[in-house]
This record gives structure tokens, C-alpha cells and sequence, in this order.
């Protein structure tokens, strides 16, 4: 099989004794999910998957040549620390200006650092970000192929031959993957879904809006999970791909880590960098899709006229802008939102831009936006202990900033909503809402059954 080696170009990085060479090639396009599935021979536990709307991104990483792996309180600080230090040991570099190739970090964090954790999430620490040993890049431009390795010194010539063997092979694997779009599939897996605790997350909403009415808080996000028992494996090639067909506004990952994979379609971007424009996104307020257009835009107008609605998403326009003020120049904020429309459901959306300031990273603004009162609340920081307090689940890496950083400081986070995580035959699946003084338990109900949709669309097969 010919590749089409257009151009190549190799990074080095050198650190200490040991030096992280990166190789990019661009190849003749290439499915993302056949290359995703080439690798669970050799990768699997060691793979991801990153497609933004639109796919102007795709990306598709599999095993590691590096990670970032921090803890506790500073972990954003200590994430940022450790990419600078990667980012010092660059050598040479010749580069191919097309972002998104080369050594990209991606990975994420749990929602909270100090909450405490249960078995579900053992494979995800409080920050993991990884520089993978391969990165297929798909773009409107092309498909590119990145081959990170970190030798020590003097063993470069095995590992590079192995590598270019390992990388051949993944190729015409992946060239020879014929993917189903899960039809098939879709007529034998059957699954239950289990609701957990539903009263007591009515009762803990409730509790909820006295505090707000009591003035200790102004809001307050609040998730329940549904259990998902499918009768075979969950498949995560299907269910992805599925995903991308169906949540096309939406921002599509997998990341596996071990024997799990924390997967979701979520429509909320957190922070995008490009150069040093900086782009954050307000997405508060739900309501369903209308069966007719009448309906459809009946329902928008609702949730744009609506008290409870305005005063919900307001809290998170007001505290992103203020975010991007204290890191940004020519911040720019439209003085009303509009309606976002995904398949099951509308929200209200506001867009934040700016230009970042000097010492202004990526990261640091992650830091300072998570949990936006979109996820979290407002007052920031009361909000996440009341959470720590009244939700009676281990969020983990739901709702949790989750994206790429490539070594110029580009790159984009989502608040990973949307979303579960997948252990051999289960799912827990996660919903939340913003609760404000006017929510209603049993209304707040209801809007928490049109979040788990897009995740249940996609695992396919018939509940049972
Ligand atoms: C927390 C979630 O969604 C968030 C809550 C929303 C709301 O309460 O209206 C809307 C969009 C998201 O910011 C979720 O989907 O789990
Ligand atoms: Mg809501």
C-alpha cells in the first residue's frame, strides 16, 4: 500500500537523557473510526477520540509517549508546569503550520479535586493528559499522521524501526476496517436503564432552592446518573460514530483509560484558543424539540421570554464575562442570547470572545472558568461545596474541562457533559440542571430525562 508522503517534517525535544521526537506525515485520507479500531489490538485502554461540530478537528490518538498526571488542589498548575517543561525541550523544530499535528497534549480533569472518590472512577485521576504515540489529524485540509516517541539516548534506531513497522501496519489495518454504521448491530443488544435515586435527587433540588432562597447561594448545578445494563459489551466505535451522525452541534470524545472509557456528545464549549484570540461559550437553559416547526419555535420562545430561564443563563453570561475581562482585552458579549438547537433539545447560548493578555494561557483561564455556574454554580466556589454536600454521586470527569493544547498554547476545552462512562456491559450515564430560586423539583425532573437522549440514541439496540 502507498502512502501519500506529501511532506514530513521532525520535532525534537530533549529532555535530560531522554528526547521526545515527533514526526508528522500527511497520508491519503483515512477513516478516524477505522483507525480508532485499528488500534485496540495493541492500544486499547490507551486510545481517544475528539471530533468538535462541524469536524473541523478530528483527532484519534492512540498509546503514549508521554503523560501528565496530577492531583489535588493545584492541578491545574501543575499540568501547565509540566507542559512548559515539555515545551522547553524543544530542540529543533521544523514546523508544518497546520494546527492539530505534531505533540498535542490531550486529556482532562475531574470535576473536583476534593471530593470524595468512589470505585467508579479509579482510572481517572484528578488531571491525565497524554502526548500520544500516534495522533491521526483529520482536517477540511487533509489527514495528517503524527508518530511521537521518547527515546533515551542511544536507543533510537530500534525504537524508530519498530515504530515505523507498528505505524505501517495500523495503516493498512485501519484501510482494511469496514465499519458498519450499527444497524446490525442494533437489532440483538438489548439494555436496561435504571434510574439512581430519583426522589432523593427531587428532595436534594428542593433543599437546593431553599438555600438559594435563603440567600446562601445563587445557583446550584445539580446531576443524577442513570445506569445503563446492556446485554454484550458496549460498543465504542459504534456508539462514537453514532454520536457524530446524530449530536453534529456537538463536540464528540472517548477517552479510555484502562479497562473504561468516558465517553459523550456535549454541545458546551469552555474555552477555545487560537493565536490570541480567546473564545468562551454561555449554554444554560433547556427546553425540548417541538414534533412541528410551529412547536419547535413556540418552545424557543418560551425559553427566550421565560423569567427563569433569563435569570439561569444570565448567571453564567455574567461570570464568564467578568473571567474574560480580568484575562483579556476587547471582550465581547451580545446583549442577548440566542437559541442553540441540538437534536433533543434547545438551550440558550451566549458567545464570550476576547483577546488573551499577556501571561494569559489556555489553561489559566480553564483554571479560572471551571465550573463555570453553567456545571457548578454561582458563587463558584460555595457552589462546588454545596455539590460536594447535596449530590449523592462521584461526578468524576463529567462536566469537567476535557480538550487538546498544542505547543504554541492553541487549543480547546468543553465542560464534558453529555456523557458516561462505559465499563464492559454498563454505562453511567450523567444529567444535571441549573437550579435557580424559581426551579421546581418535579419541572427540573423532566428536563433532566431530554439530557440522556443523545448518549441512549447512540448506544443503539432496543431498551428492554
Ligand atoms: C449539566 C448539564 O447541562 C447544563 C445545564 C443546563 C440547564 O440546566 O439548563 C443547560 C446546559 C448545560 O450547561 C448536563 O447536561 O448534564
Ligand atoms: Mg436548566
Amino acid at each position: 500500500m502507498v502512502i501519500a508522503k506529501e511532506r514530513e517534517t521532525e520535532d525534537v525535544f530533549e529532555k535530560k537523557h531522554q528526547t521526545l521526537v515527533s514526526t508528522v506525515t500527511q497520508l491519503a485520507p483515512i477513516d478516524p473510526f477505522s483507525f480508532f479500531a485499528a488500534g485496540a489490538k495493541h492500544y486499547r485502554g490507551k486510545r481517544f477520540y475528539w471530533s468538535d461540530p462541524g469536524q473541523e478537528k478530528v483527532f484519534v490518538g492512540l498509546g503514549i509517549a508521554h503523560e501528565i498526571v496530577a492531583h489535588g488542589d493545584d492541578r491545574f498548575a501543575k499540568v501547565e508546569e509540566e507542559r512548559k517543561k515539555l515545551l522547553n525541550m524543544i530542540e529543533t523544530e521544523t514546523d508544518l503550520a497546520i494546527q492539530g499535528t505534531g505533540p498535542l497534549l490531550f486529556g482532562g480533569f475531574s470535576f473536583d479535586s476534593q471530593a470524595a472518590k468512589t470505585a467508579l472512577w479509579r482510572s481517572f485521576p484528578d488531571a491525565s493528559f497524554v502526548v500520544p504515540v500516534f495522533l491521526l489529524t483529520v482536517t477540511r485540509q487533509g489527514c495528517w499522521l503524527t508518530v511521537n516517541r521518547l527515546v533515551q539516548a542511544g536507543d533510537h534506531s530500534i525504537q524508530e524501526k519498530w515504530l515505523e513497522k507498528e505505524r505501517e501496519s495500523l495503516l493498512r489495518n485501519a484501510r482494511a476496517v469496514v465499519l458498519s454504521d450499527g444497524s446490525a448491530q442494533s437489532e440483538n443488544v438489548r439494555y436496561a436503564t435504571t434510574d439512581v435515586e430519583p426522589e432523593a435527587w427531587k428532595r436534594a433540588v428542593a433543599e437546593a432552592v431553599d438555600q438559594i432562597r435563603n440567600g446562601e447561594v445563587d445557583k446550584v448545578a445539580l446531576a443524577r446518573e442513570i445506569r445503563v445494563h446492556a446485554t454484550e459489551r458496549i460498543d465504542v466505535v459504534r456508539t462514537l460514530k453514532r454520536l457524530c451522525k446524530q449530536q453534529k452541534e456537538s463536540y464528540v470524545f472517548a477517552i479510555e483509560r484502562g479497562t473504561d472509557c468516558f465517553l459523550g456528545a456535549s454541545p458546551e464549549q469552555l474555552v477555545k484558543r487560537d493565536g490570541n484570540k480567546l473564545h468562551a461559550t454561555c449554554l444554560a437553559s433547556s427546553i425540548g424539540r417541538g414534533k412541528t416547526a410551529e412547536e419547535d419555535e413556540r418552545l424557543g420562545q418560551r425559553l427566550l421570554s421565560d423569567e427563569k430561564f433569563i435569570v439561569e443563563h444570565q448567571f453564567v453570561v455574567d461570570m464568564i464575562k467578568s473571567a474574560m475581562e480580568a484575562e483579556c482585552e476587547d471582550v465581547s458579549v451580545p446583549n442577548e442570547p440566542s437559541l442553540f438547537k441540538t437534536a433533543y433539545i434547545q438551550h440558550l447560548y451566549t458567545p464570550v470572545t476576547g483577546t488573551a493578555r499577556r501571561g494569559t494561557s489556555l489553561l489559566s483561564m480553564v483554571e479560572k472558568l471551571h465550573p463555570t455556574p453553567a456545571l457548578g454554580g454561582y458563587p463558584q466556589d460555595v457552589a462546588v461545596r454545596k455539590i460536594r454536600e447535596m449530590e449523592k454521586l462521584d461526578r468524576g470527569w463529567y462536566a469537567s474541562p476535557l480538550g487538546w493544547m498544542d505547543r504554541h498554547g492553541n487549543g480547546e476545552f468543553i465542560g464534558a457533559i453529555r456523557s458516561g462512562i462505559v465499563r464492559g456491559n454498563e454505562v453511567s450515564l450523567f444529567v444535571g440542571n441549573g437550579i435557580v430560586a424559581d426551579s421546581d423539583p418535579e419541572s427540573e425532573y423532566e428536563e433532566t430525562k431530554l439530557k440522556p437522549k443523545p448518549m441512549l440514541t447512540a448506544l443503539g439496540g432496543k431498551r428492554s
